[in-house]
C-alpha cells in the first residue's frame, strides 16, 4: 500500500540554505506525541493517498515504545525523544501536536503564571513558516501558544496556530479533519490544505464546538464499531459465518449513515419508516428500550466527555472508577 511516487525531500537544501517555505511535495511534518491519533495520521500519510515519504515525517515522544514500532512499520521515519528537535533539528514545516491533555495541563501546573513550555526551551524562531496543528482535547489555540512561543517576545514568530480534530479512519483513507478555519478561507495555508485534502476531507467547526466533537468523534466512532459487532453478533447467534455478519452489519451501518447524510430527514422519522406496524423491527426495538440502550450511548458519551475533561483540567491520569 505504501505509494512508490517518488518525493524530492532529499532534494531539499539544509537549514541553512532552506527559506520561502516548502510544497507539497518537500514538506516536511512533525509529530509530537506518536501515539493513536498520531500514528492514524502518519498511516493515512505514508500508505494511503498521502503519497509522503516516510523521510519527510518526524516524531518525538518521551519513550521509544510507540516511535520504535513506527520505525518498523514505516522505515525512514526520523524520531527523538525530544519535542524541541521537531522544530528545531528536524526544522518541520506543519507540526501535529497530539500529545495528552494531562500533559499540557502539568505545563500550566509547573509554570506558575505562565506555563512552562512542551518543548524544554521554547521554540526557535524559525526562518519559514510553520503551521502548527493541535489535536490536544481542552486546550485552546492560545494557551496551545503559550506552551510553546517565548513569552518574552511571542510576535516575531512566523508560526501559525490551528486547532483540528480527525476521524481515526483517516489511517485508511476514510476520514475526515474538522478545523477551526475555513479551509476555503485565505487563512488556511495551500500547502496545508493540499496535503489534508490527499488523505480526507476537511470541514470547517468553530473552535468553541471542537471539544465536543472530539468526543463524538473519538469515542463515537469505538461506539459504532461496537454497535456493528453487536448486530453481526446476533447474526452469528442465528447461524451466519462471523465474516459474512460482520460486512453485513458493516454495510447496513453505511447504508443507513449515507441515507441521512443525503437526504437530510431526521433520524426518528426513518427508524420509523423502517419498521412495519406489528414487524419484527419494532419488537427488537422495544427490547433496546427495555434493555436502556439510547440511555446507555448517551451516558457513554457523558463518561468520555468527562474523562477527558478530567485529564484536561487536573492533569491527573489515576484510574478513577
Ligand atoms: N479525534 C481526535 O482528533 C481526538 C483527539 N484527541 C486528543 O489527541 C491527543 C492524542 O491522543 P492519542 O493519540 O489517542 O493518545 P495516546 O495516549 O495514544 O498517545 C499519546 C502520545 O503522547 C506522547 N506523550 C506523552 N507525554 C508527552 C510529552 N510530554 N511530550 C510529547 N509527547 C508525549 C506519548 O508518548 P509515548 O509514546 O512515550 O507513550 C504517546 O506517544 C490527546 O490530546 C487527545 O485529547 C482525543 C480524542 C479524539
Amino acid at each position: 500500500m505504501v505509494s512508490s511516487r517518488p518525493t524530492s525531500s532529499t532534494s531539499r537544501g539544509t537549514k541553512k540554505t532552506r527559506r520561502g517555505g516548502a510544497d507539497c511535495d518537500t514538506a516536511r511534518i512533525g509529530f509530537v506525541g506518536a501515539g493513536k491519533l498520531a500514528t492514524a495520521i502518519i498511516t493515512g500519510l505514508i500508505s494511503q493517498r498521502g503519497q509522503v515519504d516516510p523521510k519527510r515525517i518526524y516524531v518525538s515522544a518521551p519513550t521509544t515504545i510507540n516511535t520504535d514500532s513506527l520505525k518498523i512499520t514505516y522505515p525512514g521515519i526520523h524520531t527523538s525523544k525530544r519535542n524541541i528537535d521537531i522544530f528545531g533539528r528536524f526544522d518541520c514545516d506543519i507540526v501535529f501536536i497530539c500529545c495528552p491533555p494531562n500533559v499540557i495541563r502539568s505545563l500550566y501546573k509547573i509554570g506558575g503564571s505562565r506555563p512552562a513550555a512542551l518543548t524544554t526551551n521554547f521554540i526557535p524562531n524559525m526562518r519559514h513558516p510553520v503551521y502548527i496543528i493541535s489535536l490536544v482535547f481542552g486546550f485552546t489555540v492560545q494557551q496551545i501558544k503559550e506552551c510553546l512561543l517565548n513569552p518574552e517576545n511571542p510576535g516575531r514568530y512566523t508560526a501559525q496556530f490551528f486547532r483540528c480534530v480527525i476521524s481515526h479512519p483517516i489511517a485508511y483513507g476514510v476520514g475526515h479533519w474538522w478545523i477551526d478555519t475555513e479551509p476555503d478561507s485565505e487563512r488556511f495555508p495551500n500547502l496545508v490544505r493540499e496535503i489534508f485534502t490527499r488523505i480526507a476531507l476537511i470541514e470547517y467547526v468553530p473552535e468553541s464546538l471542537l471539544d465536543t466533537v472530539c468526543i463524538i468523534v473519538g469515542s463515537g466512532i469505538t461506539f459504532c464499531y461496537y454497535f456493528i459487532n453487536a448486530i453481526a453478533d446476533g447474526a452469528v447467534k442465528k447461524g451466519m459465518p462471523r465474516k459474512m455478519a460482520v460486512k453485513f452489519a458493516a454495510k447496513i451501518a453505511s447504508s443507513t449513515s449515507q441515507t441521512i447524510l443525503t437526504t437530510d430527514i431526521n433520524a426518528n422519522q426513518l427508524k420509523e419508516d423502517a419498521s412495519s406496524p406489528s414487524g419484527g423491527a419494532i419488537y427488537g426495538q422495544m427490547i433496546l428500550d427495555k434493555s436502556e440502550v439510547s440511555s446507555g450511548i448517551c451516558g457513554a458519551i457523558e463518561a468520555s466527555y468527562k474523562r477527558s475533561q478530567t485529564l484536561a483540567l487536573t492533569g491527573k491520569t489515576e484510574n478513577i472508577e
